[in-house]
């Protein structure tokens, strides 16, 4: 293999960046020519690409965001358009693809390599941490570390002002950042898509710390939980107890961006090295992980439809700690 390319793809993620200068300059240590391809898939069917030198990931590895930026991509999913993305990758010899992203970035580039045959190494890159064959994701432990600098600043009025309060992380599918953000922000509840919570549930925790002489509550709810999002909850549980103070707040965004933690930065750059390292070594259409602090390769399908559920002994934790 002499030329391989790079992408980031769906939703950016904090250590992309890092990930992104580790394909690189692993990729230029062993002697290939590196290209960066831009905005996703959609940058791979329009020839948006270019060669990356030594220089072209100098100053990023602290950096939020992709400087390879990223989109969700919808000409990929029809045949047309991958048959124009393969054309373009074939037009500049470049032999194996290093794909950032989560898990519709594999669904996508599982498809391709059944059609075309053009080894991939995907480096697991979502907030999510919703694949399996990883331990975490690139960007899990930034977004986590943020909701939870958020959940402590409202902690402080919710405390003021005797409130309750919604709030709402992300995680479309998973739980992972609402558990984590949940327990390290001392929340009372928290609402996950993988395990049914009921509003009479979300009552009876909240009553209970009333009748145990606690003025304020936090419950973290993950986006795509069963009862809806934040204000959906929040109504139910204003309706039922319609003297409670509530609050609702939407962290969104910010969970994406920023600087990247230290775990994040090391966890990318291990990624990185090993996506290219991978490919060299004729591993294809498999997602790169890192499991019990070793390096290991998980085929597409397996790390797209296997779940990760969360360890219920955290669950039972808050359950615990929120008496
Ligand atoms: N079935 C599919 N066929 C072809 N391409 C696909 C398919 N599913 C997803 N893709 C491609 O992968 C892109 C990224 O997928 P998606 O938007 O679901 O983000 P993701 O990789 O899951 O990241 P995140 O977890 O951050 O949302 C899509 O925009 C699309 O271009
Ligand atoms: O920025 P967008 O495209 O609205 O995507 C938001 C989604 O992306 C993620 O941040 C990562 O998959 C989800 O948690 C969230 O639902």
């Amino acid at each position: 293999m002499k030329s391989i390319g790079v992408f980031t793809s769906g939703g950016d993620a904090p250590g992309m960046n890092a990930c992104i200068r580790s394909v690189v300059r692993t990729g230029l240590y062993l002697g290939l020519d590196v290209y960066g391809i831009k905005y996703g898939y959609n940058g791979m069917i329009d020839g948006d690409i270019y060669k990356m030198k030594s220089y072209s990931v100098s100053n990023i590895v602290q950096r939020g965001g992709t400087i390879l930026k990223s989109a969700r991509s919808k000409d990929f999913m029809t045949k047309e358009g991958r048959a124009k993305a393969y054309e373009q990758l074939k037009k500049r010899g470049i032999e194996g693809l290093v794909a950032i992203g989560g898990d519709g970035t594999f669904t996508g580039a599982n498809i391709f390599y059944e059609e075309y045959g053009i080894p991939i190494v995907g480096a697991p890159g979502t907030i999510d941490n919703d694949l399996y064959g990883s331990d975490y994701t690139i960007g899990f432990d930034t977004a986590v570390n943020t909701a939870l600098d958020a959940i402590d600043k409202i902690r402080d009025t919710a405390n003021s002002h005797d409130r309750v309060f919604f709030i709402e992380v992300m995680g479309r599918h998973s739980g992972y950042i609402a558990i984590q953000s949940g327990i390290g922000g001392g929340a009372e509840l928290v609402m996950v898509p993988e395990t049914s919570t009921t509003i009479g549930d979300v009552i009876q925790t909240l009553k209970e710390g009333r009748d145990n002489q606690k003025t304020s509550s936090i419950v973290v709810v993950a986006e795509g939980g069963e009862q809806g999002d934040a204000l959906e909850v929040a109504a139910k549980v204003a309706k039922e107890l319609p003297d409670l103070d509530i609050r609702v707040s939407t962290l969104g965004h910010i969970q994406r961006g920023g600087s990247p933690t230290s775990y994040d930065r090391i966890l990318s750059s291990r990624l990185g090295m090993a996506a290219v390292e991978g490919l060299v070594n004729g591993e294809k259409n498999v997602m790169v992980g890192v499991v019990n602090d070793k390096i290991a390769y998980t085929s597409f399908k397996l790390a797209i439809s296997k779940a990760k559920p969360i360890n219920p002994e955290l669950m039972r934790l808050v359950d615990i700690l929120s008496i």
